[in-house]
Parts: C-alpha cells; structure tokens; sequence
C-alpha cells in the first residue's frame, strides 16, 4: 500500500476492458436484485461480489506502474480469487437442487476462513517470499509493464484450493444436465461453459504462463461468464423460469382462481375464471362485487367471513354450474406479527358431483319407496297365508302362532281358555241342492255370523271345508256353553243370504276347557272334537261340553 503512495499509474486499455467488465458485473448484479428470490441467489450475489473485489484488485495492479504496488494488488485479489468458486459451487448447489434458504452469516465467515488465511499470506509475501518468489520481475523494462510472478508454493497451494470447488461445480452441473431435458438441460449445460472458461483461464496462467495483455488472463474471462449470463436471462428467461413457469400452470388450470385484495378488489385471475364472468379486459383492480355471475356470492362469502378459515367448502351457484369455493390467506410475515396482502379464491366445478348426488338421492328415495311397496306386498302376502281366501277368517296355520300366545298368558294370569269346534249340519245337502256357489256364499255368511257374535278378544278359525273353531280367552266352562248354545240358536234362526236365495242352516258344537280338558292345543282340539262328535250323535243342532269334569264350570 505504502509502494502505491509513491507510484505512478496510467490508464490503459486493459484497465478499461477489466473497468467495463466491472461494470456489466455490477449491473448483472443490480438487475438480480431487483428479481424476486430465486434457489441460491444469495450466493450468486456472493459470487458477483467476489469478481468486483478481484477485477478491482485486477485493474488496480494494471494501472500502477511500481513492481511493489502491483505485487500488493496481486496480493489483494487473493480473497476474491478463492471466494468465487466457493460460492459459485453454492449457488449451483442451491439452484439444481431448489434449495432457497439463504446461507447464514456464519456460514459465509466460516467459508472464508481459508481465503482470508491465503489472503494474509499474499499481502505479506514481501516478508517470506513464499507466494511470489524474489525472482518476479516486469516483463519489459516499459513504465508499468506487466510483472512475471514467479510462483512459490503458497501461490500453488492456494490456487489448488479453488480446483476441487470448481471439480464439484462441474460434476453436478454436469449430473444435472444428464438428468434434465429441453430448457432447463440447456440452461444447465451453459452452467458448465460458464463454469469451465474461467478455470481454463486460470489453469493456462497457473499451469503455463498463459496471459493476457500481459496478465492473469482469469479476470478477463469473466466478460465471457458475463455475456453467457446476459444471454441465459434475456434470452432463456433464467431466474423468471419459475414464476413463468407457475403462471403458465395458472393459465392451464380448468378451475378458475382469484386473487382478491384486502379491499377484495380482484388483482389476479387465470383464464378459467375470466370466461366463467365472461370478462376479458377492464377486470384487473375491479371489485369483486362488481364481477358478473360469480362475484356477489364470492363477495358475500368473504365479508361474511365463512372463508376466514384456511379452507372451506361452500357450494356457490353461477350459471346452473356448482362450485366448491376455498380461500386462502396471503400474508406477510411482518415483526409484529402477519400482514394479510389478500386472498386467494380456488373455484372447483363440482356440478358433475352435485348431480350424481342428486341422481343418487333420487335413486335412494326410488329404492325406499319400492322398499315401502314391497314389504307392504309382503303384509300381504303374510297375512293371506296366514287367512283363509274364501272366508277372511285366519286358518290352521295362524291356529298354532296364536293359541301359543294365548296358552302362555293363560299360564301367567292363570285364566281359563274354551275352545269349541263348530261343524256345519248336512253342509253336503245344501251344496248338492243348491250348487257348489251357494255353498260358500252359506261359508261367508257364517264367517261374518261369527265374527258379528264373538268378542274382539275371540278368535274364529276355518280349520276344515265346513268346520270352524274358536278360541274364547279368559272364559269358564259354563260361560263357554251359555254363550256357545246362544250362538246355535240364534244361528239356527239366521237367514242367510246366498245366490240361491236365503237360506237355513245349523251348526253343532264340541267344547273342551283349558285347564280341565287338556294343557295344548292337540289335547284341546281332540276333545273338542270328541264332544262335536257327540253332538251330532245327539242330533245337530247342540252344544256338547262334558262339564263334569273337575274345574270345568
Ligand atoms: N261349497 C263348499 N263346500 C265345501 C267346501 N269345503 C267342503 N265342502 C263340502 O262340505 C261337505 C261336507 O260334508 P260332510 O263332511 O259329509 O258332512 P255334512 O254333509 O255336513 O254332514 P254332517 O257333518 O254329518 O252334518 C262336502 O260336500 C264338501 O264338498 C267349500 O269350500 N265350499
């Protein structure tokens, strides 16, 4: 520094051509600053940093015409020459693999540890001559010609640590290439030109003395690095891939989305959602009330804050189409808490889905009604197996069904049961006088008879062509047989009518009595038919009942 306080300089046409890079780098750097964040652009801004610290250094050492100031510019590089490739293979790093977390401040003083140490070495070579050796000397004996460092083992060792970050730099770039296709392979193979030209630079002048205007030809390569980054940008829309590319899936989407602001003013939306309002200029910065078809409702449902959760479904209905509306807020992590900057509105068609719904439900209410049909057919059906077609009276089969019910509360209360057998008299008379027709119009008539004269407790059975049976609950023998001979009597005097004119009948009877007579159904059954035997031994026309038995009255 001191050697600088006493030199002469000049500005030459390297000094220029290494100024104008400069200045490309910085409004490279400028212009990536204005970009939103991308995947390492915190090391790329690194990166940029470097190559100004080294062409500053770089145009500096030109410019100064004492051997001892050039050496301390020389010197003064060091920092930079070792930072580039350290962040350069971050910034890959990060940009392949999408990694954007920025790097921490710890990080970036660990990482130049080492630069700083060669730094220190560089700037104090005039003590130890390790880096530079006695024997660098101007290349001609012109004022402020270029100086032919003779390199000592520092030099080499220092130079050797930038080598395997630029190894790696190439290997995953390279890998990256190999695993991509169309824009983003180019993207990647350019990444490597831009990788490599520089350190073929800096090999030539470490390796074989290459140089360029008499210097070290690696500064001077970064115009190269620099035009390849104006094209990938301008021309491969680099860093604007990804928005681009989130835009494009925006614009692809077939559900509509909008992106209202917290005045609920509408600054975005896709395609989709402009040709459901049917919108397509003059939308941008609209309220979202003012939107045909779908805004109101939209608006309603924000004002009514039933979107304020993360997520919601409601069904919306624009155009006899149905929609599934989700918001979703877009804040700003701010020191004091969030800032809401709006909200996005995610419509999805579910009309399809609405009408299989409701396909579905009318299917359902179709399936219950013929449920309903069917297990009232099934009543039916129930109940004529269990009556008998001519008469309406329940047959033998319910007989069993329903005298057990009738036996087991018997049991529990203890009470009496009578059940009689009735057989019509000389039925088969009438059927051969009057015809088969007026036989069962005679059958009906007792049927109604019967049911007209009993108790709704009773229960009447046609249990045979012209025999019935009854079953009285809770009634005693004797009560049994008045009323049993009440019914013969009264029957006897009964006209009934028939297609062959009103006609006469008579019934005989048999009693049997639960307890007495027997404990089931079959015991009962057979004594009363016992007791109906004889009473048409007895003539017809009478009620038997052996009330002798004990209990029996
Ligand atoms: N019309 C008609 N007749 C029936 C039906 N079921 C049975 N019968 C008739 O009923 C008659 C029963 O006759 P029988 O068993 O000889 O008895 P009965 O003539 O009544 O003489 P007693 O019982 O001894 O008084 C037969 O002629 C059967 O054909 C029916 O559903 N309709």
């Amino acid at each position: 520094m001191f050697a600088c306080a006493s030199s002469g300089w000049s500005f030459s046409a390297p000094v220029l051509l290494t100024l104008l890079v400069g200045l490309g780098v910085t409004v490279l750097a400028r212009w990536i600053g204005l970009r939103q964040r991308f995947a390492g652009s915190g090391a790329f801004r690194l990166m940029h940093v470097a190559i100004l610290w080294w062409l500053a250094a770089a145009a500096l050492e030109m410019s100064f015409h004492q051997q001892s100031c050039k050496m301390f510019w020389a010197g003064m590089a060091w920092p930079a020459i070792l930072a580039v490739p350290t962040f350069w293979a971050i910034f890959l790093w990060q940009y392949i693999n999408s990694i954007h977390s920025p790097i921490k401040p710890m990080t970036i003083v660990g990482l130049m540890g080492i630069p700083c140490l060669f730094w220190l070495l560089a700037i104090t070579n005039p003590w130890h001559w390790q880096f530079y050796g006695q024997g660098s000397a101007p290349i001609s004996a012109e004022v402020g010609a270029p100086i032919v460092y003779q390199h000592q083992w520092l030099f080499f060792v220092a130079a050797a640590y930038g080598y395997p970050f630029m190894l790696f730099c190439i290997g995953i770039t390279v890998r990256a290439a190999l695993a991509s296709k169309g824009v983003h392979r180019r993207q990647f193979l350019i990444f490597l030109v831009l990788t490599t030209v520089p350190w073929v630079a800096n090999i030539s002048y470490v390796a074989f003395g290459w140089m360029l205007f008499g210097f070290d030809p690696t500064p001077f390569s970064f115009a190269i690095t620099l035009t390849g980054f104006g094209w990938l940008i301008t021309g491969m829309r680099l860093f604007d891939l990804l928005p681009v590319a989130r835009h494009l899936l925006l614009d692809a989407l077939i559900d509509p989305v909008l992106v209202v602001d917290p005045q609920r003013r509408v600054i975005e939306a896709n395609p989709a959602a402009l040709r459901l309002a049917g919108l397509d200029r003059n939308w941008q910065g609209r309220a979202l009330a003012d939107w045909p078809l779908i805004g109101e409702a939209l608006d309603d449902l924000l004002v009514k804050e039933t979107l304020a959760e993360e997520s919601q479904v409601l069904n919306l209905e624009a155009r006899g189409q149905h929609f599934e509306v989700r918001a979703r807020e877009i804040n700003k992590a701010e020191r004091d808490g969030t800032l809401l900057l709006g909200r996005m509105l995610y419509l999805r068609d579910v009309t399809e889905y609405q009408h299989s719904q409701q396909r579905l439900a009318e299917s359902l209410a179709l399936s219950k009604q013929q449920l309903e049909t069917i297990s009232a057919l099934l009543d039916t059906l129930q109940s004529q197996a269990l009556r008998d077609p001519l008469t309406g009276l329940f047959n033998r089969r319910y007989l069993d069904e329903f005298f057990t019910l009738e036996l087991a509360r018997a049991q529990r209360d203890a009470t009496p049961i009578a059940l009689a057998m009735l057989d019509l008299d000389h039925f088969k008379q009438l059927n051969d006088t009057h015809g088969h027709g007026a036989g069962d119009d005679a059958l009906k008539g007792v049927a109604t008879f019967l049911l007209e004269g009993l108790r709704t407790t009773d229960a009447v059975f046609r249990v045979g062509g012209e025999e019935f049976l009854v079953v009285l609950p809770r009634t005693r023998g004797r009560e049994a047989l008045e009323k049993l001979k009440r019914l013969c009597s009264q029957f006897a005097e009964l006209e009934i009518q028939t297609r062959a004119g009103p006609l006469r009948l008579t019934m005989s009877v048999g009693l049997a009595l639960y307890p007495p007579h027997a404990t089931d159904l079959s015991g009962l059954m057979q004594q009363a038919d016992a007791q109906l035997y004889r009473a048409k031994r007895d003539g017809r026309n009478c009620v038997a009942a052996s009330l002798e038995t004990q209990g029996a009255q």
